[in-house]
């Protein structure tokens, strides 16, 4: 028989980490996890210029039931991110002020919500950061059984309990526990090296240079005329 949980303990990557990889984002870490890790563009910021980066605690909720994640909130820690899935596709409104609000003041520092959330200009106002399926009005009961902090697969991605997940106007990122410190070093890395491409491009000089790109061209029958 297969049972509904709610895991109270997991282990997280560290605050340290995190600092890390929000100061990278999620196309930074996902280029330097080896282009790996991103959500499906399905979920959308509702706001604009944040940039989270957390252990996931994940939720996995019958559609239009938002009971799981009330269930969730006594297992945030500071600095978590919450995950939340439905067993099928939904676009209700899942989630709104007040349970940012509870979520909040467990610690969560933003919500990726694979269906709908609610009190939108609220939410924005909170400054409390949320990407999301849809924004609707649809109400949700507190009726069905799901669990919270196991496996759940979001937009095509496994996320464990734990797990760092990345988020900002570009999108979602989860990076596996145990390969986030790699990672962050491998985006800090990367981020370095932008630095000069940047200034070389400022000044005029061109990709196709840059890159040494002119012979590719060529082996691939582009011709100038
Ligand atoms: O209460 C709910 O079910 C969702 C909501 O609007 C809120 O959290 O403010
Ligand atoms: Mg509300």
């Amino acid at each position: 028989m297969s049972r509904h949980v709610v895991v109270r303990d997991f282990e997280r990557i560290t605050g340290d980490l995190a600092k890390g990889l929000a100061e990278q984002g999620a196309s930074t870490v996902h280029e330097a996890d080896g282009r790996r890790g991103a959500f499906r563009p399905e979920l959308h910021p509702l706001q604009r210029g944040a940039r989270i980066a957390g252990p996931a605690v994940t939720v996995s909720c019958h559609p239009g039931d938002n009971l799981m994640i009330h269930a969730a909130v006594e297992t945030v820690r500071p600095g978590d991110v919450v995950v939340v899935t439905t067993t099928s596709p939904s676009t209700d409104g899942m989630l709104g002020d007040l349970l940012a609000t509870s979520l909040r003041a467990h610690g969560a520092i933003g919500v990726i919500m694979d269906a709908g959330v609610r009190d939108a200009a609220e939410l924005r106002a909170m400054g409390f950061p949320v990407w999301a399926r849809a924004i609707s009005p649809q109400g949700t009961v507190k009726a069905s059984p799901g669990s919270v902090n196991v496996p759940v697969v979001v937009c095509g991605q496994v996320v464990n309990p734990g797990d760092a997940i990345v988020a900002d106007d570009d999108g979602i990122v989860v990076i596996p526990r145990d390969r986030a410190a790699g990672v962050l070093e491998r985006a800090r890395a990367r981020t370095a090296n932008e630095e000069s491409k940047r200034e070389r491009l400022a000044a005029g000089e061109l990709g196709v240079d840059m890159y040494e790109l002119r012979p590719l061209l060529a082996e691939l029958g582009v011709e100038y005329r």
